[in-house]
């Protein structure tokens, strides 16, 4: 864990977060960029809280997962087109599905650090509008193509082309050095951590009731901002009953016995952006802005999954988290029971599942169910993957200022290549 520290240091305030609905891939944002769905995110908080003017707002940091080339650099093209002033200062970072919750990191180290008084965070991700790339070997030839110093020269090497060249290369949902998609990978740890397909759906049943009772008493409200023709995450099927979810028939995990993980226990693929204003508690006075809660803790992890998921064990792909929250809680000196809330990025409902079976393996209290994911998560409202941290944050702020008074709230995200990040958000 990294508590940013006491004395030289600033609270960060967690102030506001807006996102647009998520969308299920090929749905109503198919035609939607990356761009354009993180200006929307982010206008929505720049218009609703003032913040248009010159230096307002200290800099941007956000990022995608799948990410085209023209959007070099994604975080400064997007204030450039947003109601943000041009003079913000912006770039890109990413770390998978933790991307939002990282870019959340790194903007409250600026502001805890006196560096600059506020600063927007975000993520977005496109599974419609991936970005496809040209074949290697037909992009060497191009590349000689183009260094060749006379028509001739660039004749003889275009000339190498053959038609199977131009087949594109499509980004995999799949670990690069595995081979495995995410989902094959989540079904080796379910195996492994012994993860029933009756809890999965269950969890999975909860998370869209949950998200549905939020819409319904109006939370998301003033986080959600319309786009496209949508006011909710599309994915969300309140009516949802664990009798539908358990007909559904299994898709990852099918070469071994009895395979459990289905499409409505693991998340679709999505679209959508998210963004978060922090800032420190002098900017968040000097305008009147109420802090919803604050971040006082992180930490990050990875896990050697590789090798692991190979050898069928329990530290498979998704469950760096299984390292990270131990870690930040025992520095922090919380056990989870301290935690009135607690946000688990689900990803898939089994990857939920082994992360609570291995934080009690590792000496945890059970996590209070009550507790969990309360107004529901991935598996109900997408998971466009940069995005994700971001809505986790700014949903986690908005339900402890919700509860009122001091509280106290858990974040864990899982992120391809074995990686976790987590944070914790307090209010006093
Ligand atoms: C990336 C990181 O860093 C870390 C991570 O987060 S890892 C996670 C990354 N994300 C993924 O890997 C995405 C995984 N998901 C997928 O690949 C796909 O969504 C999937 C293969 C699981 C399913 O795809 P699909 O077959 O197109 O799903 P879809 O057609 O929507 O649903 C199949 C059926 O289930 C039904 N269904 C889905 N959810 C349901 C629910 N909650 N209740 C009832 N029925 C449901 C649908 O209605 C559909 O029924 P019909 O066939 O009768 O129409």
């Amino acid at each position: 864990m990294n508590p940013l520290p006491a004395q030289s240091t600033r609270r960060v305030a967690v102030i506001a977060g807006a996102r647009v609905p998520f969308a299920r891939s090929d749905g109503p944002y198919a035609t939607a960029s990356n761009q354009e769905m993180l200006t929307a995110a982010l206008d929505g908080l720049v218009e609703r809280h003032g913040l248009q003017g010159p230096g307002e707002v200290g800099e941007f940091v956000a990022g995608a997962v799948l990410k085209h080339s023209r959007d070099f650099n994604l975080a400064r093209e997007t204030v450039l087109g947003s109601a943000l002033h041009p003079s913000t200062p912006a770039y890109d970072i990413q770390q998978a599905c933790g991307t939002g919750l990282q870019a959340v990191i790194a903007a409250a180290n600026k502001i805890a650090l006196g560096q600059t008084g506020s600063a927007i965070a975000g993520g977005a991700d496109t599974a419609s509008d991936a970005p496809l790339g040209v074949n290697d070997r037909l992009r060497r030839i191009l590349l000689e193509a183009r260094r060749a110093k006379s028509l001739g020269g660039r004749a003889k090497a275009l000339a190498k082309v053959r038609p199977g060249h131009l087949v594109p290369d499509i980004p995999r949902n799949a670990e690069p050095r595995t081979g495995l998609s995410m989902g094959e990978h989540a079904a080796v740890t379910a195996r492994a951590w012994g993860v029933t397909r009756e809890a999965q759906d269950e969890l999975a049943a909860t998370s869209h009731r949950r998200l549905a009772a939020a819409y319904e008493r109006g939370f998301f409200q003033d986080l959600v901002v319309p786009f496209r023709g949508l006011s909710r995450d599309q994915n969300l099927r309140p009516g949802s009953t664990v009798e539908q979810l358990a007909a559904l028939r299994p898709v990852f995990g099918l070469s071994g016995p009895e395979p459990t993980m289905t499409a409505g226990n693991s998340t679709p693929l999505t679209d959508g952006a998210a963004t978060v204003l922090l800032a420190s508690e002098e900017w968040a006075e000097a305008r009147g802005l109420e802090p919803l809660a604050y971040l006082t803790a992180y930490e990050a992890a990875a896990v050697d999954f590789v090798g692991g998921d190979v050898a069928g064990g329990e530290d498979g792909l998704l469950m760096a988290p299984a390292y990270a929250v131990p870690r930040m809680l025992e520095r922090a000196g919380l056990g989870i029971e301290d935690f009135d809330l607690v946000e688990i990025h689900e990803a898939f409902a089994s990857q939920v599942l082994a992360t609570l079976a291995a934080w009690e393996k590792r000496g945890l209290a059970p996590v209070d169910r009550a507790r969990l994911n309360v107004a529901g998560s991935s598996l109900a409202t997408g998971h466009p993957f940069a995005a994700t941290g971001a809505r986790i944050v700014a949903t986690l702020a908005g339900l402890l200022a919700e509860r009122g008074g001091p509280g106290r709230g858990l974040i864990s995200v899982c992120a391809a290549g074995g990686q976790g990040v987590t944070a914790i958000l307090e209010r006093t």
